[in-house]
């Protein structure tokens, strides 16, 4: 299917030369809206328990998982081809499952928007994303002071305070669903709304962006897998935050005939 590669900059957040990586940084967001990051601090073991845990809850019956659908906070269980919500954007659902997890992770009796699967039979699954919320969110703070001092700023300008943030293990069935609201997509051509999406995968390919959302006809470059490097996209937030100089540029997943896992963690502000 020839699609070209998107020549997407590495950024390494070990790097001392803060300089060198604010200015990738700038050019990456001006010309792409997406970019790597290496040695972004999450542990290799801490990503495989997610996956583990996700591929776990995934794996249910769909009553089992229908249990925890997702509730008028949109925390929860969100079934392949749904029409509400993800449809706000292309006005179709997605073909992905996925599980939403809000702030709260950690004073969950304040907040008791969260839906959690039974710990009986997940005993780990709780303990596993409140981990790697935190963890991610760490590494977006970081990633947003870059941000900040690409654009200028004080490197504490952006100062997400988790309220909106929005943690998403997806699953991607590697079976052809057959979709009753038009989904053609995994993921439909949607643009993040917030500011800032941290993206892992398993590595199966899928994911395109299209730089020109207004070119006819709509060019689309393979997003390839590095090993142990993260995917970070800005939202539209931060696009219309730099009166469009930073781009939140359009991006897909392709179903590809074999099953593909991927956790986001979206900070919306
Ligand atoms: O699964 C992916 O690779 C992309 C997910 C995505 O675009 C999102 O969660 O907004
Ligand atoms: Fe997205």
């Amino acid at each position: 299917m020839g699609h070209a590669s998107a020549a997407l900059p590495v950024i390494d957040l070990a790097s001392p030369d803060i300089g060198a990586a604010t200015k990738s940084i700038r050019q990456a967001l001006v010309d792409y809206g997406f970019f790597y990051v290496i040695n972004h601090g999450i542990d290799d073991a801490l990503m495989k328990s997610v996956y583990a845990e996700s591929a776990s809850f995934f794996q249910q019956p769909m009553e089992e998982k229908m249990a925890l659908h997702k509730n008028s906070s949109h925390r929860g269980y969100i079934p392949p081809d749904f029409e509400g919500f993800e449809a706000d954007a292309g006005g179709k659902g997605d073909l992905l499952e996925c599980f939403h997890i809000g702030s709260g992770v950690d004073g969950d009796s304040k907040n008791p928007v969260n839906q959690w699967p039974p710990a009986e039979r997940f005993p780990y699954w709780k303990e596993t994303m409140k981990s790697y919320y935190q963890c991610a969110m760490g590494t977006s703070k970081r990633i947003l002071s870059l941000i900040a001092l690409s654009l200028d700023l004080d490197a504490e300008f952006f100062k997400p305070d988790g309220s909106e943030t929005i943690l998403r293990p997806i699953h991607y069935s590697g079976r052809a669903i057959e979709s009753k609201h038009g989904s053609d997509h995994g993921a439909n051509a949607h643009t993040d709304y917030g500011m800032l999406t941290l993206l892992s995968t398993d590595g199966t390919p899928g994911l395109q962006i299209c730089r020109d959302k207004d070119g006819r006809p709509q060019l689309w470059e393979d997003v390839h897998h590095i090993d142990g490097a993260l995917v970070v996209n800005i939202g539209d937030l931060l696009e219309r935050w730099t009166n469009n100089v930073y781009r939140s540029t359009l991006h897909r997943v392709l179903m590809v005939g074999k099953e593909r896992y991927s956790v986001s963690i979206l900070t919306n502000c």
